[in-house]
């Protein structure tokens, strides 16, 4: 980075060059300095504004600039799903719990339509922001065909997400969200109920009992204590059926390739026990439903229960529902009244989250970035973003850049910078002024990737006992040509960003009578800070080119650590 926290550049630098080795009041004139700044809105350490070094023509004369509002900030990070000061209207296209939908209608206008066709739910969703479903809503690509544009974020209210084309929401940007732990306790539940009834053929002895029959010997169950449980799968719900079916005197066994080794003991099922017993609470495809009829009529397995299908509902005539030693419920398994009080809750703050421009914990299809980090980082997405766009602007042809290297010079080690949102937000600048594409942090690698554009990153590790973490980012294209010669050096583009600021008051009418004396007339002017009193930006507009006389004046208040002059 040419201009260090101390510079004050009047005639910046040459074009791009990420060279140290020149002052930038030395340089030419035709080659301007830009600064930037986005305003710390995450309680980033105020001092951070984001400087870049462009080369542009349109008339801009920018002393420390505000980039973003707060509100601006927040949306950049949070994968565009802000929609603006209209409210949002969210669809819940699922029964869903009233706490849930009264924290969904503080933020927007909640639409409760259930039962919808797939033609009816293209319809609707063309008008909505965000769509809440529960298993019984198939979220296919056509929705996100229908809700282009409009949808940004889908929230499902429970766990399994087998019913929303994840790949179709991540190509249109749209965030999926989910409620993975409050029908935990439910399912478990639900599975320890279908143990038990089965054990103890209650469905089948009530069935008969209602039909006028009285058959004690027909309905001798097995007891189940001493027997052995293996539970497939030991995530949020297999640990919780686990530790209720130790409770109940059961050997536990569990099988789970991806359980970190301590939760659980790999168990080997190449034969199953003659007899045995299946339940099923995750989802029909894990286990194969004609297979399963064939072992029930051989009596390999004795009995199955099940909550799930692989179509759901099943047909009416199912060999396996209809099999006398299956009970079966129609998934069930979170259908508790304090399971979907939870749920909704849980699911209708993440939508709302996500809606204000948060990153969801508990986001399906976008990387998770703890909010510390997204505090620390939010000055720099603002920079990320506007370097690609100055970058792809540089570019002939704007569409030229096939490649682009992004060195961020850092006092952390590799492991300590989560450069994800970073490069996000890059990949956004690049190329969001060149297409209609939203690009965000859900779909931007998939964008990037589709249009052949290949990002590759280094981190170099600098001395700094300053505590941010980056010192300074910079994007570099090579075999590319430029609208503006002077732009490449050795046949590469090379844009840096840095951050700092400072904010005293003053500074408006300073600069603006400096220009009013040159008779300069500004035709507008932005300004922001980091927080009072700290570090500050402003962005003037002018319609007439200032005097070097004027710069050097603006150049010589001391408040202004560094400005820069630019044509665009
Ligand atoms: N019936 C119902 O109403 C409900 C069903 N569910 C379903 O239950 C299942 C479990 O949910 P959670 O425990 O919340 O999820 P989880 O993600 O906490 O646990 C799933 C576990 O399955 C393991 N796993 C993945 N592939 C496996 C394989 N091939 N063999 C063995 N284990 C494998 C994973 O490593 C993980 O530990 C999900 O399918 C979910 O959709 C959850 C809640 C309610
Ligand atoms: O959370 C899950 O994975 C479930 O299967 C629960 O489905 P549901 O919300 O009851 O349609």
């Amino acid at each position: 980075m040419a201009s260090s926290a101390s510079t004050k550049s009047i005639f910046p630098s040459p074009l791009f060059s990420s060279s140290s080795s020149s002052s930038s009041k030395s340089r030419s004139s035709k080659i301007p300095n830009l600064s930037f700044l986005s305003s710390n809105t995450f309680g980033t350490k105020p001092n951070d504004i984001n400087i870049i070094k462009l080369s542009c023509q349109q008339r801009c004369f920018v002393v420390n600039s505000v980039l973003k509002t707060v509100d601006q900030t927040k949306q950049t990070i949070s994968n565009n799903v802000v929609v603006g000061n209209e409210k949002p209207t969210i669809l819940v296209s699922e029964k869903l719990g009233e706490a849930g939908l009264q924290v969904l209608r503080k933020l927007g206008n909640v639409v409760c339509a259930y039962d919808l066709s797939p033609e009816e739910l293209c319809t609707k969703i063309s008008t909505c922001d965000a769509l809440i479903v529960r298993s019984g809503t198939k979220v296919t690509r056509k929705v996100f065909e229908a809700g282009k544009g409009k949808l940004r974020v889908v929230g499902r209210a429970g766990v399994g997400i087998d019913n929303v084309d994840l790949q179709a929401a991540t190509e249109f940007g749209c965030l999926v969200v989910n409620a993975p732990t409050a029908n935990t306790i439910a399912a478990a539940e639900h599975g320890i109920a279908l143990l038990a009834a089965m054990a103890r053929n209650v469905s089948q002895a009530d069935a008969s009992l209602k039909a006028g029959k009285w058959l004690r010997s027909k309905y001798v169950g097995v007891s189940m204590v001493g027997k052995t449980l293996a539970v497939m799968g030991f995530g949020k719900v297999g640990s919780e059926v686990a530790r209720r079916a130790k409770g109940l005197g059961m050997n536990v066994i569990a099988h789970d390739p991806y359980a970190p080794a301590d939760r659980a003991r790999a168990a080997a099922f190449a034969k199953m026990k003659k007899g045995v017993r299946i339940i099923n609470v995750a989802r029909g495809g894990v286990i194969d439903e004609d297979a399963l009829v064939k072992a029930l009529d051989s009596g390999i397995v004795a009995q199955a229960a099940l909550d799930v299908f692989t179509e759901e509902p099943p047909a009416k005539d199912s060999k396996l529902v209809q099999h006398e030693n299956v009970i079966a419920t129609p998934h069930l398994g979170a259908s508790t009244k304090e399971a979907q009080e939870g749920v909704a809750i849980e699911i209708a703050e993440a939508v709302v989250g996500a809606l204000n421009g948060e990153l969801s914990a508990t986001a399906v299809n976008a990387p998770m970035v703890a909010p510390e980090v997204l505090s620390e980082l939010a000055p720099y997405v603002a920079l990320a973003e506007k370097l690609g766009r100055l970058a792809v602007q540089l570019v002939s042809g704007g569409s030229g850049i096939q490649s682009i290297k992004v060195v961020y010079r850092s006092a952390r080690g590799p492991d300590n910078l989560d450069t994800r949102l970073l490069r996000a937000m890059i990949i956004k600048g690049v190329i969001e002024p060149i297409s209609n594409t939203i690009v965000n942090l859900v779909n931007a690698d998939y964008i990037a990737k589709q249009r052949g554009l290949r990002i590759s990153e280094e981190k170099v590790a600098v001395d700094s006992s300053l505590e941010l973490p980056v010192e300074s980012i910079q994007i570099q294209i090579s075999n590319v040509e430029s609208k503006f010669a002077s732009a490449v050096s050795e046949g590469q583009i090379s844009i840096d960003g840095k951050v700092k600021q400072i904010d005293q008051p003053g500074m408006i009418g300073l600069v603006g009578n400096i220009l009013g004396q040159q008779n300069v007339n500004v035709s507008f002017m932005s300004v922001g800070r980091t927080s009072r009193r700290q570090k500050a930006i402003m962005a003037i507009g002018v319609d007439e080119e200032p005097n070097k006389e004027a710069l050097e004046n603006i150049g010589a208040v001391p408040a202004v650590e560094e400005f820069v002059f630019l044509k665009l």
